[in-house]
C-alpha cells in the first residue's frame, strides 16, 4: 500500500458499481489537505520534520497525545484516523502536536517500555502506561524539560476520565525516570528495543543483520514531505516556490513538515503527496497517452493521478468506497480524470482489456513505517502473510487475464518482506509462461544500478535515498548521520510484457 495505507483484510468482497469519470478541474479548488494521498495529517515525528512541532507541546496536545497512544495501542486503531477525530475545539497547532508527539511516543515505545519497567514495579493499567510513555519519549527523545515532561503528563492524565487515581503512580514513576533515566535510555538498542520481534527476525534473514538494523534505524526517523508534479516541466519553478529539493528522480522533497493546503501548488493542484519511492512503478509502467490503463488497487490515487497526467485513459478500481472519495477529491483538485470504479477486482471484469495494468496490491505496508509509525503497534505479533500472498497471487492471475497481448502489467507492494514482492514475482514467473520480462532502467528513472536487483525488478529501502541519484552508493556510507538523507519508503516492483 503505497501513500497511505494500512494493512486490510484480504478477502473481503464487495459489489461492484461504476461511477462517472472525475470532471478535468470540477470542484477542484479548497479540497482539504486530508485529501492528498500520503498526507499524514499532524503527525510529523521526532528526530525529524515533526520534532519541532512537538517540542514544547501544550496542555491541550497532550491530552490529545494521550488519546491517540491510547487509540492505537489498546483499541488498535490507526493513528491517521484517530487524528482526524480530534476534538473540534482543539486549535490546529496543538491537534498537530499532539500527531507529532504520539507518532514520536510510537516510535520509540520499546525504548519507552524498556526505561518503564526498570523504575515500576509492576506493568501498569493503560492510562498510566499510556502517559508514562508519553513523558519518557518527551524526557530523552524529545528533550523537553523535566518539570514539564513529568507535569504535564501527570495533568493530561489527570484530565482523562477515570484514570485521577493514578496520578500519583505516574507521578512517582516519571519523576525516577526524569532524574535517573538518562544513562539506561542512552544505553539501549534503539533499533533493536523499537522493533517488533518478528520484523527484526524477518528483515535480518531476509537482508541480514547490518541491513536489518539500517532499516530499523531509519524506521525510527520521520520520512520527509514528498511531492509529484503533476508536470514535470514545472518541477523545477515549483521547487523554487515551495523551497523544495528537487530529486534526481523527480520527486519534490521538502525540508520540513508544513500544512499541506497552505502550500504553493496545492489550491491549483499543482502536486499531490506522494514519496519518492510510490511513484517510481508507475514510471516502470510507462503509460503512453491514450493508452488504456488500469491502476487496479487505486485509492488513494496517487499512481491514477501519476498516469492520467501522461495521458493514459485511465480506470481506477478499489474495493473501497471511502478511499474512492479521496480518489475522486484527489483528481478533482488536480484537474485530472478517470474512470472510477467501486469494485473488488476478485469479481470484477472489464468490458475490453487494457494495454497496461498496475496493480498495487494490498500487503503489510511494513516499507511505510517511518510514514505510520503506529503500524508496528497494530500489529504486534506481525501480518497474516497466508491471507496476504494468497490475495496478491489472485489478483496477479487475474490482472494477467485482462491484458491485451503486448500488454504490460507491473505488480509492486510497499512491503520490505520478500514473502510479498521477489517471491511473488518469481511464483508468478514459474506459473506464467507467456509473461517476459519488462525492460526498465533504474538510472532512466534517476536512481542507481542497485535499485534494480538481480531478478530485474525493483527493490528500494528505507535506508537508501533518492536524493544522491544514480551514482549513489549505500554501502560507501551506511551509517551516515540522521537528517543527512530522508530515506524513502520501502517498495518493490516487478514488470511483465504478455507475449503475444
Ligand atoms: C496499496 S493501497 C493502494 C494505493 C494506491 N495505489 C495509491 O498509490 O494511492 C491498496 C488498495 O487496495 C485496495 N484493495 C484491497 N483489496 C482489494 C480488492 N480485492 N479489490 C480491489 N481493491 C482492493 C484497498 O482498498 C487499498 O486502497
Amino acid at each position: 500500500m503505497s501513500d497511505s495505507s494500512a494493512p486490510r483484510t484480504p478477502g473481503r468482497r464487495r459489489r461492484a458499481t461504476a461511477r462517472p469519470a472525475a470532471k478535468a478541474g470540477a470542484g477542484a479548488r479548497g479540497a482539504k489537505a486530508r485529501s492528498a494521498p500520503g498526507s499524514d495529517p499532524g503527525s510529523a515525528p521526532e528526530s525529524g520534520p515533526d520534532s519541532a512541532s512537538a517540542v514544547g507541546a501544550g496542555q491541550g496536545a497532550r491530552r490529545e497525545a494521550l488519546r491517540l497512544i491510547l487509540g492505537v495501542v489498546e483499541q488498535r486503531r490507526m493513528l491517521s484516523e484517530l487524528i482526524e477525530r480530534a476534538p473540534a475545539d482543539l486549535p490546529p497547532e496543538e491537534r498537530a502536536r499532539a500527531g507529532a508527539l504520539a507518532a514520536a511516543t510510537l516510535r520509540r515505545m520499546g525504548q519507552a517500555d524498556a526505561l518503564i519497567r526498570r523504575f515500576a514495579r509492576r506493568r501498569p493499567p493503560p492510562q498510566a502506561l499510556a502517559a508514562l510513555r508519553l513523558a519518557a519519549v518527551e524526557l530523552h527523545a524529545l528533550g523537553a524539560p523535566a518539570h514539564a515532561a513529568v507535569d504535564g503528563a501527570v495533568a493530561a492524565l489527570r484530565a482523562m476520565r477515570g484514570a485521577e487515581r493514578f496520578a500519583g503512580l505516574v507521578n512517582a514513576v516519571a519523576r525516577r525516570m526524569a532524574a535517573e533515566g538518562g544513562p539506561i535510555w542512552a544505553s539501549l538498542d534503539a533499533a533493536r528495543t523499537n522493533t517488533p520481534g518478528w520484523l527484526w527476525g524477518r528483515l535480518s534473514s531476509a537482508y541480514g543483520a547490518g541491513a536489518a538494523r539500517r532499516m530499523a534505524e531509519a524506521h525510527l526517523r520521520a520520512a520527509p514531505l514528498d511531492l509529484t508534479p503533476r508536470d514535470g516541466a514545472r518541477a523545477e519553478a515549483l521547487a523554487r516556490a515551495l523551497d523544495a529539493r528537487l530529486l534526481p528522480c523527480g520527486t519534490l522533497r521538502l525540508a520540513r513538515r508544513a500544512q499541506i493546503s497552505a502550500l504553493p501548488g496545492f489550491a491549483e493542484g499543482e502536486w499531490w503527496v506522494q514519496d519518492a519511492a510510490a511513484a517510481l512503478p508507475a514510471r516502470i509502467l510507462a503509460p503512453q497517452a491514450g493508452e488504456r490503463v488500469l491502476d487496479m488497487c487505486a485509492a488513494p490515487g496517487g499512481k491514477t493521478m501519476q498516469m492520467a497526467a501522461a495521458g493514459a485513459k485511465v480506470t481506477a478500481l478499489d474495493a473501497s468506497a471511502a478511499r474512492l472519495e479521496r480518489l475522486a477529491q484527489n483528481l478533482a483538485r488536480t484537474g485530472l480524470s478517470a474512470r472510477v470504479v467501486a469494485a473488488d477486482a476478485l469479481e470484477w471484469t472489464p468490458d475490453a482489456p487494457f494495454d497496461a495494468i498496475l496493480l498495487d496490491a494490498p500487503c503489510s505496508a511494513t516499507g511505510t513505517i517511518r510514514r505510520h509509525p503506529d503500524l508496528p503497534r497494530l500489529l504486534p505479533e506481525g501480518p497474516d502473510l497466508p491471507a496476504l500472498t494468497a490475495m496478491q497471487d489472485a489478483l496477479l492471475d487475474r490482472a494477467w487475464g485482462w491484458l491485451r497481448p503486448g500488454g504490460r502489467l507491473v505488480f509492486a507492494t510497499c512491503s520490505l518482506l520478500p514473502e510479498e514482492g521477489e517471491r511473488r514475482a518469481a511464483a508468478f514467473r514459474a506459473r506464467t509462461p507467456d509473461a517476459a520480462p519488462l525492460e526498465w532502467s533504474p538510472r532512466a528513472l534517476g536512481g542507481p544500478d542497485f535499485w534494480r536487483d538481480a531478478a530485474g525488478d525493483l527493490r528500494v529501502r528505507p535506508d537508501w535515498s533518492p536524493e544522491a541519484g544514480p551514482d549513489a552508493d549505500p554501502r560507501a556510507d551506511p551509517d551516515r548521520a540522521p537528517g543527512e538523507h530522508g530515506g524513502m519508503d520501502g517498495f518493490f516492483a516487478a514488470g511483465f510484457v504478455k507475449r503475444a
